[in-house]
């Protein structure tokens, strides 16, 4: 049997470490340490970031949290000219001498990568995958020779050497996930890549309870419901997350809603929670989603 035995507490959430998530920490915290860069990928809702957060924090130093996305662009990564300063100095300590001296300069805007690289932060780049392969091509200078270069910045030094100090963490769904873009192998070939996938039902219930304050068998009848209905998703993606579970422990417990899978208004809760994974993830129709999880619901006692 899992033993749960440690809770963190990570920007007022409980974080919580299972052996199984303790260990990937330690393995990470390893790794990293030794200068590769990590990538945690697996399932939408499975505790990714989470872990990434958690990681990131081991490393004492300042992290930068970044969001892939396709409109992401090397300004914002590297930084761009944001406008015009300009000083203007009028003397005209003598009488009939008027001097006037006027500067005008670009002003530059470092972006996120830039300042992250240049100051030693810890890089948390969630989600990379969201964004355009090409963007992501910067990373191969960063890990393979320690610089980064600065497209566009008209400067005499065409980049910035790494702080020995800088570390990054990547989070990325599968390729099969909507809205992602397949990652590039020389990227991926740099990475040191771990999988994080769903916990059991123990786990599940054990994060609930600490969670949201049910009680241990109340906490459990939701992971085995979830659990129940991701078992239907076979293969497929879109299964309903640990975030959908912590949003029925939560408002269950805000309405003093019985978790009892013969109460109907457990059901209804449950069906309005996951009914449309489920409708997205096996193609069925809303009724069809409904009966199937008032049937597991039922199941679940
Ligand atoms: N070990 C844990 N203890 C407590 N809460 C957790 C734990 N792991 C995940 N969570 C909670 O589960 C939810 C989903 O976690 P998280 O956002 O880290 O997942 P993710 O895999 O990064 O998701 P996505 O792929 O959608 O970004 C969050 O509300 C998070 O606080």
């Amino acid at each position: 049997m899992t033993v749960l035995n440690e809770r963190v507490t990570t920007n007022n959430n409980a974080f919580i470490q299972d052996e199984l998530t303790k260990s990937l920490i330690t393995r990470s915290l390893k790794y990293i340490k030794a200068g590769y860069p990590i990538h945690f990928t697996g399932p939408s809702g499975s505790g990714k970031t989470s872990i990434a957060i958690t990681l990131a924090n081991k490393l004492k130093r300042p992290v930068m949290l970044m969001h892939g996305n396709h409109e992401l662009d090397n300004k914002d990564l590297i930084g761009s000219f944001s406008g015009y300063t300009s000083s203007k100095v009028v003397d005209q300590y003598v009488r009939s001498v008027y001097k006037k001296d006027e500067t005008v300069t670009e002003s530059w805007k470092d972006g996120r990568l830039l300042e992250a690289v240049k100051n030693g932060y810890t890089l948390i780049y969630d989600e990379f995958s969201r964004s355009r392969p090409a963007t992501n091509n910067i990373f191969l200078s960063i890990l393979e020779e320690g610089v980064l270069p600065l497209y566009g910045l008209k400067s005499n030094r065409p980049y910035v050497k790494v702080h020995p100090k800088f570390k990054v963490i990547f989070t990325s769904n599968p390729n099969e996930y909507a809205g992602v873009y397949q990652t590039q192998d020389a990227l991926l070939d740099r990475l040191i890549t771990l999988y994080v996938g769903f916990k059991d039902k123990q786990e599940e219930a054990f994060i609930l309870s600490e969670k949201t304050g049910l009680e241990k068998d109340e906490a459990t009848i939701i992971s085995s419901l979830v659990q129940n209905v991701r078992e239907e998703f076979h293969e497929r993606t879109g299964a309903p997350s640990l975030r959908t579970s912590i949003q029925i422990a939560k408002i269950a417990k805000n309405n003093d809603i019985a978790i009892e899978g013969a109460n109907q208004n457990f059901q209804q809760l449950c069906m309005d929670l996951l009914g449309h994974s489920v409708v997205q993830g096996l193609e069925m129709a809303h009724a069809d989603a409904n009966d199937l999880i008032c049937r597991l619901c039922k199941k679940t006692t």
